[in-house]
């Protein structure tokens, strides 16, 4: 039986900030993503961190996406520095390998691999444990004959995730209108409320925000369990997806989104979580 969290689970895995906390403890994300081949994946992963609660915002892709990014954002930092959780390959090319290989080099904390990052071998296997992967249905059939899983992936989601996770040994989120969260031994299940956000970008959002959620959860040492904190984080995407549809409550009137709406759903979905 696949887990779905409550609202007041998710409420529990994003903790409001407290008057002790500051940018840094609020937890800090580096994003390598976005090359000039796809710079726009950059701005919208970099949206999706701040959009999720992060004190603190790096970004290492390309120039070209650079400038973007801090014409949209002017919160984000260019300068290298430390990050409590990395994101690395939406809107990969090859160009972005060695920023990704120089910033794992100096990271000890969790890793989002998405896009063409996460079926680089080479990077795959320079990510200490704990390593996010986020494919979408063909990235993870890609990634499925990849790790050589023998046979066609499991054509039911629950055990394709689990048979992606326990042949990575790493998170897996398998994302569609129903995402799995899977670690080795146990999934996760998110069901999208509306089929609006399955638009380009969607995921490139929903990395930057895993990113910031395990940033967050890293920074502040929190005993909870990764697939809990992941979950939390597709939660909160999903939500975000169906605030900015219009879908307020069950049944109201939906209309089309593009990716960066997700981004501005993402106040009124953190802000629709049950507290106190
Ligand atoms: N604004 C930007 O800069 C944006 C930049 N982006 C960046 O573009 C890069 C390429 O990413 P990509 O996902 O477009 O292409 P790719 O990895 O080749 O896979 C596509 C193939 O997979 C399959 N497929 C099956 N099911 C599927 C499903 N549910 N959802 C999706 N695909 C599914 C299907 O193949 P089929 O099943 O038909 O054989 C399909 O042809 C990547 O770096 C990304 O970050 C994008 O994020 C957009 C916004
Ligand atoms: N039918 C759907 N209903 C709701 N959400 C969807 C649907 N299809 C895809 N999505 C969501 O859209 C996002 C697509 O991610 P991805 O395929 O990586 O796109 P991109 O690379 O363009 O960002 C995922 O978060 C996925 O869960």
């Amino acid at each position: 039986m696949n887990r779905v969290l409550s609202a007041g689970e998710v409420a529990d895995l994003l903790p409001e900030p407290t008057e002790a906390d500051h940018k840094y403890t609020r937890g800090t994300v580096t994003l390598v993503t976005g090359s000039s081949t796809y710079p726009g994946a950059g701005v919208l992963s970099v949206g999706g961190a701040l959009g999720a609660g992060a004190g603190f915002v790096r970004f290492a892709g390309s120039e070209r996406a650079a400038d973007l990014v801090l014409s949209r954002f002017p919160e984000v930092v260019l300068a290298p520095g430390g990050a409590d959780a990395l994101v690395i390959g939406c809107g990969w090319d090859e160009s972005l390998r060695d920023p990704a290989r120089q910033a794992l080099a100096e990271h000890a904390g969790p890793v989002v691999l998405d896009a063409g990052a996460l079926l680089d071998r080479g990077l795959r296997a320079e990510v200490g444990t704990p390593a996010v992967l986020t494919p979408h249905p063909g990235e993870a059939r890609r990634l499925w004959e990849q790790v050589g899983g023998g046979g066609p992936l499991p054509t039911d989601l629950t055990e394709a995730a689990r048979a992606l996770s326990g042949a990575t040994g790493s998170t897996v989120v398998l994302k569609s209108a129903r995402t799995l969260v899977a670690t080795p031994d146990r999934v996760w299940e998110y069901r999208a409320r509306t089929a609006w956000p399955g638009v380009a970008g969607a995921g490139d959002v929903l990395a930057g925000v895993i990113g910031s959620v395990l940033a967050r959860h890293w920074q502040a040492q929190t005993t909870a369990n990764l697939g809990d904190v992941v979950a939390a984080a597709v939660w909160l995407h999903g939500e975000a997806g169906a605030h900015a549809a219009g879908l307020t409550s069950a049944g109201a009137p939906t209309h089309p989104i593009r990716a960066s709406d997700i981004i501005r759903g993402l106040a009124p979905a953190w802000q629709s979580l049950p507290r106190g």
